[in-house]
């Protein structure tokens, strides 16, 4: 906030979303053939299709150094270089979430309301690293992870 003349901007949650999209993988199924442009591949009609979300954003191709926690990446300029595609924790196309602006909008005011009122630690009890569970179906951390809560 202080950066930002005392607002709070999308591009911190943005970044979040980038690095741990909660939902990992998308779905789809495939209802024609379709030839993979630049490749002899056709995917068949009736094909499921899964889209790696988390790869996606975590390729350095798109995102440099992509285990850095950079919100300037979600600039207008930074935006505008990238393929929209390959940014998709809210998925895309006609089957969208439909909940995006109001999870953004939740986000950050559930953040806001926390961040004004208490400083916000890890407690010891945590272990460190926090790893991403290989089993979970949505995005999750292996371990709980505890928080010390200081009131300002
Ligand atoms: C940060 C918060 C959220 C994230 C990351 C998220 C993510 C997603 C993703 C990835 C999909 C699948 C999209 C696709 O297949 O292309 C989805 C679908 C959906 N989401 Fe969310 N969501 C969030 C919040 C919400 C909220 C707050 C609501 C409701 C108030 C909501 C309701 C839905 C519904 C109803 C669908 C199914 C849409 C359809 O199939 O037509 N989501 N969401």
């Amino acid at each position: 906030m202080k950066e930002n003349d005392g607002k709070l901007t999308y591009d911190s949650v943005m970044e979040t979303l980038r690095k741990y999209p909660p939902v990992p993988t998308l779905l789809r199924q495939c209802v024609i053939d379709y030839k993979l442009p630049n490749s002899d591949f056709t995917l068949e009609a009736g094909t499921k299709v899964e889209i790696p979300v988390y790869a996606l954003q975590h390729d350095p191709e798109f995102y440099p150094d992509p285990d850095k926690f950079d919100p300037e990446r979600f600039t207008e300029e930074n935006k505008a270089k990238r393929h929209p595609y390959v940014y998709i924790p809210f998925g895309e196309g006609p089957r969208i979430c439909i909940g995006l602006r109001f999870g953004l909008m939740q986000s950050r005011v559930g953040l806001a309301l926390i961040l004004s009122r208490y400083r916000v630690k890890l407690h010891s009890k945590t272990i460190t690293p926090i790893g991403i569970s290989p089993t979970a179906f949505l995005m999750s951390s292996n371990n709980t992870i505890w928080l010390e809560l200081e009131k300002l």
